[in-house]
């Protein structure tokens, strides 16, 4: 018996043997030729047959799984229809005599480089994107059979290095129990998509394969990130005893998926999540999300060579807002800076980033990237319940300037001829403890705050977010930080203000009674977590809890808040 550790990227237990997926062999001679011509023409046949092969896998996964995911195969068919991909490529062969093998792989090896090492998590993805693709070409070059995962036809757990987009595309739910891998992360493409096919995952465990072998029996923990190997019978006991837990408890979750969110009075929130693309809402909507509490823009700015356009950015805004209907979508402005870098803005470097010319501190002074992004909103206003939100807030004047500039571009849409909701909210994030301390004050100008905790924390306790050698200061039941909020959520229910939370503090189970019993009116987090906290929070007595709040935030310690609300809500 042996416990591996990797990352959970898709809830569930499975239990099953081992299915190991091998890549083929794709080396090849590295051999000059003579007829750069031929090698051409293999080169187009084999893309032929790989489009056609990508074009089946696309048809296969839009009727099993849905669109979206379709489209990935989409995006691999472009990439082979890329001429800034495809020329070199034939450049390579036609100059250096290269064989298309030779052209192929130098070419993807050097495209896939250059994305692997940008500083950008969804750029390194895409490498994968095309690794996956070249691949697959390669594959047809040298007439050698990928792998067809399809045709598995007994219950097991797929191990491998990697699985691409197409291999877990093809994997049939019936059989295929969950799968683990050596690499991978949370938003990889293929724990995207074990989410959404249900499938219990566990990626980036750096070894599974070398310490698995064939017929092995597994035990896949997907909530946990754990993968057992060979398990005793205890231990099986155990997990089987937890899968039907866990069964049960996604069962009681499904229920809840069209219902509004109360507590056991009879309170209501919202429960909403945070997203970063428009492909994010399904996964929203699926999940039973009432709303988007937080939606991260800087993603359209990021992996980019030049600033998004306006127009760019009014159809991804459309988008988001048109899939969610009339459910509310609160639109950060952009919040660049700190650990997130634009370089093609070249910034210069600063010794404290965190605490540096970033978010709003930027926009205004860079009013020529602001304001487009403002028209692009206001635009896009129509189309939904936009509500319009800056991040970084530390002064009272910096929320005027930013709502002034709004109203500006307002009028000038509207002496255009273009229309604009007349109903937008603009609100601001609660982040420095600053804005935390007067919001009374801000409470009479904003329509709403957000509490984003993950920065309020590392600026109240003086503890960097990023350093694990100060995690322990990063308290989120701090009473610091429970004083804090509580001073927001009163000073905007004063004023007939709503209050939402889009810090992952919104999301925790340990939290999530706390801050229902100060009050907090939306909840926002990822989109798998809204229905365990709707399930949650509909076991909660909201004036319980409320009857101890002068209790918790007289407490000492962040150990005494989370010992006395667990005995009061077990
Ligand atoms: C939601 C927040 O913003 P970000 O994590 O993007 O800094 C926050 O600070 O809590
Ligand atoms: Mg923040």
């Amino acid at each position: 018996m042996k416990n591996i550790q990797g990352i959970a990227a898709s809830p569930g237990i499975a239990i099953a043997k081992v299915y190991q997926l091998e890549t083929p062999d794709l080396s090849f001679e590295k051999n000059v030729i003579d007829n750069p011509q031929e090698e051409i023409d293999r080169l187009d046949k084999a893309l032929e047959v790989t489009k056609m092969e990508l074009e089946q896998i696309r048809a296969h996964t839009k009727k099993e799984i849905d669109d979206e995911h379709a489209e990935i195969f989409s995006a691999h068919l472009l990439v082979l229809s890329d001429p800034e991909l495809i020329n070199p490529i034939k450049d390579k062969i036609s100059s250096h005599n290269a064989a298309a093998e030779v052209a192929l792989d130098e070419t993807a090896t050097m495209f896939i480089d250059m994305f692997k090492t940008m500083d950008n998590e969804y750029m390194r993805e895409r490498a994968a994107d095309i690794q996956d693709v070249t691949k697959r070409l390669m594959a047809h070059l040298l007439g050698v059979t990928f792998p067809d995962p399809a045709l598995i036809n007994e219950e097991v757990i797929v191990i491998a290095d990697d699985l691409t987009p197409s291999d877990t595309a093809q994997l049939n739910r019936q059989f295929v129990k969950g799968f683990a891998t050596d690499i991978g992360g949370r938003t990889s493409h293929s724990a995207i998509m074990a989410r959404s096919l249900e499938i219990p995952a566990v990626v980036g465990t750096k070894n599974i394969t070398e310490a698995v072998s064939h017929n092995d029996i597994l035990i896949v923990d997907g909530n946990e990130g754990t993968i057992i190997i060979n398990p005793s019978e205890e231990e099986l006991t155990a997990y089987i005893g937890k899968q039907k837990l866990f069964a049960e408890q996604q069962e009681e979750w499904a229920k809840l998926k069209n219902e509004p969110t109360f507590s056991k009075d009879g309170e209501q929130v919202e429960l909403a999540a945070n997203i970063g693309t428009p492909e994010d809402v399904s996964g929203v909507l699926n999940n039973g999300g009432e709303g988007i509490g937080l939606y991260r823009t800087e993603f359209l700015y990021m992996g980019k060579k030049q600033l998004p356009t306006e127009d760019e950015q009014y159809n991804a805004y459309k988008s988001v807002l048109e899939q969610m209907g009339d459910k509310p979508v609160v639109v950060r402005t952009l919040d660049i800076g700190g650990d997130k870098e634009l370089e093609y803005l070249d910034l210069p470097k600063e010794l404290n980033p965190f605490l540096g010319f970033r978010a709003i501190r930027f926009c205004l002074e860079n009013e020529d990237v602001f304001r487009p992004q403002l028209r692009a909103l206001l635009r896009a206003s129509v189309h939904g319940n936009l509500k319009i939100m800056y991040p970084m807030i530390a002064t009272l004047e910096e929320f005027r300037q930013a709502k002034a500039i709004l109203v500006d571009e307002k009028e000038s849409l509207l002496s255009e001829g273009v229309k604009v909701s007349s109903t937008i909210e603009v609100g601001i994030m609660v982040e420095i403890p600053s804005t935390a301390v007067i919001a009374k004050q801000f409470a009479k100008e904003v329509d709403f705050f957000s509490i984003g905790t993950n920065d309020l924390i590392q600026y109240t306790m003086a503890a960097d977010r990023m350093n694990e050698r100060v995690s322990y200061l990063y308290q989120p039941y701090h009473p610091a930080i429970l004083n804090l909020v509580n001073t927001v959520i009163e000073a905007a229910h004063n004023e007939g203000k709503w209050v939402g939370m889009c810090g992952e503090m919104a999301g925790d189970p340990i939290a999530i009674p706390l801050l229902l019993g100060l009050g907090l009116d939306e909840f926002s987090m990822s989109a798998t977590s809204i229905l365990p906290a709707r399930t949650q929070i509909r076991d909660l007595s909201k004036k319980d809890i409320a009857s101890y709040k002068d209790k918790i935030l007289s407490m000492g310690t962040a150990d005494e808040v989370v010992e006395f609300i667990k005995k009061k809500t077990d």
